[in-house]
């Protein structure tokens, strides 16, 4: 409560107090009334939210009806389509059970049928095994048995061929063969100087082979009994005996080719005695060469190189490797009738023969052709006898003027000390293990002197040195014809090839002389032919003399000198020689 202050009159205060309140009242009032006309206001509103929200509810019950109406009907389909879509499963289940079910019927149907398969199969096995194992010991048995045949037939070869050796070598390094042609045509014909007594007797046969191994030979002398003188010789042939029968005791010979030995076949006769005939085959129209088509004429060269090609394709491919050469000893000069020119003809070029270090003959700067098959060499060989010298004599119009060496030079490969692989025999292993005295690649680039030094890899070189190399030589010889110059009927130039001829047969004749007799010095030297033919002809070489006998009384003569050499050859081996008493033809007389 208010006071009055002191100094105031106390009713004014009062009626202040009393105005102030009235207006607080007024004020109060107004409010009341703007607070009645805004409730009045909100009443009037909320009758119109009220209104409003009535309708409201209608709607969205009528809303909340369709709706669960719409629902009804969406999940009355839905249901349809459920059931549709699990009856199909159902369905579908069903099937896939039925069809598990045949596929396990089927499964268990096959498992079955695979089960008796394998079962069957085991079984097939089974017995196949047991077949196998039968099989096996069958082979095993076989092949022991196959083993204790191949020792057996290896050892038996082995036996064969020592045996083959010792034969040879109890024969001795020389064998003489002698061949008696037919009388021909031309044996009618004579000298200038021969009376007419003996021209009739010409065509007398007086040379025969008495039998496999005898030459009979009638000497008869005007005035004078005939005489018989008889010759054996390793093997005599008849007039009649062919080239195969004269090939086949050459062919053993050529065994101990490969065996590692130098092999000389020679013919040795008078003029037209059948040396070329032999040797080569017959020559027609003059023509040097021999058909190579006419098998069964072919003569001892073409058919020693089908030997030898023939035995090399019995031994390891690749281990062996033949080389040719062809030479003529004319006028004691020797020829290389396989030198070829710078456009590739060939011509004989001179060469002279030498003695190397190792007391070999050699002859320096010779042409030594490969050859990989006998055609290859007979072509080659006939190329150099369009070159042989020939000259028409009285007693043989295509008669050869020169000596035909024809050589073939075998070179094997041998690994190490091993010899055998390539050669059987122990014996020879073991001397060839002696003379391969170098090692592969030197002698390999000497051999090949027509083929240019190819670079080697140091692998290639390490396996070449432990390789080496055996050189062995098969010279076949036609040796140009003994004569008499009185019967032969030559002059000039062609008498100086007669003398030529008949002094190097006499230097052969010494060279055989003096190995008979074992001299410490055989002239070998004295002419070209035999230094040529050094090493075929002496030391452990087989030398084959191929005696070629005309039959005929004309060539008395000659027949007897050259069955004489043939007998003194036969000699040499055994020793039988005690001095110098070969016959030799006459020296050019
Ligand atoms: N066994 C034989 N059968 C048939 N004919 C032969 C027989 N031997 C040689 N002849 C023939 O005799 C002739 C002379 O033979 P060949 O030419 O071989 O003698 P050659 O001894 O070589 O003579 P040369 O030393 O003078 O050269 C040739 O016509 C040859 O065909």
């Amino acid at each position: 409560m208010m006071r009055p202050h002191r100094g105031l009159d106390p009713g004014s205060v009062w009626a202040q107090r009393l105005r102030q309140l009235e207006q607080r009242l007024r004020t109060k009032e107004e409010r009341i009334v703007v607070l009645e006309t805004e409730n009045a206001l909100l009443h009037l509103k909320l009758a119109e939210y009220q209104g409003l929200a009535g309708r409201s509810t209608n709607e969205v019950l009528q809303l909340y009806a369709a709706h669960g109406q719409q629902m009804k009907l969406q999940r009355s389909s839905a249901v349809t389509q459920l059931h549709g879509a699990i009856k199909r499963l159902k369905q579908d289940l069903k099937s896939l059970r039925s069809f598990a079910l045949e596929l396990s019927k089927d499964f268990q149907r096959q498992s079955k049928t695979c089960l008796y398969q394998v079962l069957a199969a085991v079984q097939g096995i089974q017995l196949q095994n047991e077949a196998m194992q039968m099989f096996q010991i069958k082979a095993f048995d076989l092949e022991q048995c196959l083993q204790e045949v191949t020792e057996r037939y290896e050892k038996e070869k082995q036996k064969r061929k020592a045996l083959h050796n010792n034969l040879i070598e109890l024969r001795g390094n020389i064998r003489v063969h002698c061949r008696i042609r037919p009388l021909l045509p031309f044996d009618d014909s004579a000298g200038h100087s021969v009376s007419q007594d003996r021209r009739r007797n010409f065509s007398e046969k007086v040379a025969y082979a008495a039998d496999d191994e005898t030459v009979l030979v009638k000497c008869s002398r005007p005035g004078h009994a005939s005489v018989n003188k008889t010759f054996q010789f390793e093997r005599v042939y008849n007039d009649l005996e062919s080239q195969d029968a004269v090939f086949a005791d050459v062919a053993p010979l050529l065994t101990s080719l490969l065996d590692g030995y130098n092999v000389c076949i020679m013919a040795y006769g008078q003029t037209g005695s059948g040396k070329t005939y032999t040797m080569l085959g017959p020559q027609f129209d003059g023509n040097l060469a021999f058909s190579i088509e006419e098998e069964s004429e072919l003569g001892i060269i073409p058919r020693a190189t089908q030997e030898v090609f023939r035995l090399i394709s019995e031994k390891p491919p690749g281990s062996y490797w033949v080389e040719v050469s062809v030479v003529e000893v004319y006028n004691n000069e020797i020829f290389d009738l396989l030198a070829k020119d710078s456009y590739g003809k060939v011509f004989g070029i001179k060469r002279d023969v030498v003695t190397t270090r190792e007391g070999k003959s050699d002859v320096p700067l010779l042409t030594h052709e490969t050859v990989e098959n006998a055609s290859e060499f007979l072509h080659l060989v006939n190329k150099g006898l369009q070159l042989r010298v020939t000259h028409p004599t009285l007693v043989h119009a295509h008669s050869s003027r020169s000596h035909l060496v024809v050589t073939l030079t075998i070179t094997t490969v041998v690994f190490g000390d091993n010899f055998g692989t390539s050669w059987e025999d122990e014996q020879t292993s073991q001397r060839l293990n002696k003379e391969a005295s170098c090692t592969f690649p030197q002698k390999m680039r000497d051999s090949k002197s027509t083929s240019s030094s190819r670079a080697s890899s140091p692998v290639q070189l390490e396996a070449t040195e432990k390789m080496k190399q055996v050189k062995t030589r098969l010279q076949l010889v036609d040796l140009a014809g003994s004569e008499c110059v009185g019967m032969s009927g030559v002059t000039g130039a062609a008498l100086r090839e007669t003398s030529f001829i008949n002094r190097s047969l006499s230097a052969l004749a010494d060279v055989l002389g003096a190995i008979a007799e074992q001299r410490s010095h055989v002239p070998y030297r004295n002419s070209k032919l035999t230094h040529l033919l050094q090493d075929s002809v002496g030391g452990d070489a087989k030398l084959l003399v191929m005696l070629c006998i005309s039959p005929g009384q004309k060539y008395l003569t000659e027949s007897l000198q050259s069955l004489g050499f043939g007998t003194r050859a036969r000699q040499v081996q055994r020793g039988q020689v005690k001095k110098k008493t070969f016959p030799v033809p006459s020296k050019g007389k």
